[in-house]
């Protein structure tokens, strides 16, 4: 690569945040100068459900022929709404450490869950966040919502200038939230023990081709922004959901941690309409890209094994 790499980004204002922060370190890292290639996905264009568009990667794809034609050097995508599945000629050169990985409340008159009054309607285009929200409150309304981050939040009444307003709150991840410098909206951080977040959520990464992996001042840097306890626990997160045959749109949440040399595992599988919720927890010692991916397995086939298929309504074949 020459002097100048050229980031693939989204053109939404969370994806040019994430990519200008994300090109910033690398280009400092690798000693060269950056410029952004705006790329518009499926995902940004469609207004559908996202359980409508369905599949995964609706995000992605565009990104990743941007790569493939050589139109960008890196992409930088947010690791959640990455298929597990590898692409063919690309490899994940950095996946920088992770942020905030909760999802947040954010609610009208500074309301938190528990304040919210029965009926209360809260906006989510997300099987999980409805899953697990109508499990912890099931006399909410879940409302299905879709669109990018301010739009979302401009339905909540009074929270932003100008918005419909139609909705008592709606919840969003926090790391997205605070990256777009709105988390002073957020009135209630929603805590992993009943509020799982999705794969990945909260963490970045940065795609390039396999061809360009390998030695260059530039590959050095990927090398060097990539954060080791990150990626172990993204890798058994997504792990989970790779054997589980599910994409971004599953009713799954998972979380890993790394501390003191040991890896904790928690996933959840959900009915759609909360009623049953399947919640497993695994460890590993073993704290290679392997041993994480291993202990994802190993949580999958115990969620597999207590009916997960069943009850989150997965087609997996094997
Ligand atoms: N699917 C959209 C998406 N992809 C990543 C984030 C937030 C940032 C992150 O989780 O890293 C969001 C918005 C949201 O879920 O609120």
């Amino acid at each position: 690569m020459s002097g100048t790499v050229r980031v693939g980004t989204r053109a939404s204002a969370l994806a040019l945040t994430q990519t200008t922060t994300v090109a910033e370190s690398l280009a400092r890292l690798g000693g060269v100068g950056y410029e952004l290639v705006r790329v518009s996905t499926t995902g940004d264009v469609n207004r559908a459900s996202l359980s409508q568009i369905g599949g995964t990667g609706v995000f992605v794809a565009a990104l990743r022929d941007a790569l493939l034609e050589n139109a960008c050097d890196v992409a930088v995508h947010s690791l959640k709404d990455l298929p597990t599945g590898d692409a063919d000629g690309l490899t994940v050169a950095a996946i920088p450490e992770r942020a905030d990985i909760r999802d947040a409340l954010c609610a009208r008159d500074g309301l938190k869950l528990a304040d919210l009054p029965a009926g209360a309607s809260v906006g989510t285009g997300s099987p999980r966040r409805a899953a697990q929200l109508k499990a912890a409150r099931p006399d909410l309304s879940v409302i299905d919502i879709r669109g990018n981050v301010d739009t979302r939040l401009a339905r909540v009444a009074g929270l932003v200038e100008g918005g419909p307003g139609d909705l008592d709150a709606v919840v969003l991840a926090a790391a997205g939230l605070s990256r777009l410098g709105r988390q002073e909206l957020i009135t209630e951080y929603l805590e992993p023990s009943f509020m799982l977040p999705a794969p990945g959520q909260g963490a970045l990464a940065v795609e390039c081709r396999s061809a360009d992996a390998g030695s260059s001042p530039f590959a050095e840097a990927l090398r060097r922004y990539d954060h080791a306890p990150t990626r172990l626990a993204v890798t058994a997160e997504r792990a989970v959901l790779r054997r589980l045959e599910a994409g971004c749109t599953a009713p799954i949440g998972a979380l890993a941690t790394v501390d003191g040399g040991l890896l904790t595992l928690e996933a959840v599988v959900c009915s759609p309409d909360g009623s049953a919720l399947l919640r497993r927890t695994q460890t590993t010692r073993e704290l290679t890209v392997d041993g994480a991916a291993s202990v994802g397995v190993v949580l999958a086939e115990e969620l597999l094994a207590g009916g997960a298929a069943e009850i989150a309504g997965l087609a997996v074949t094997s």
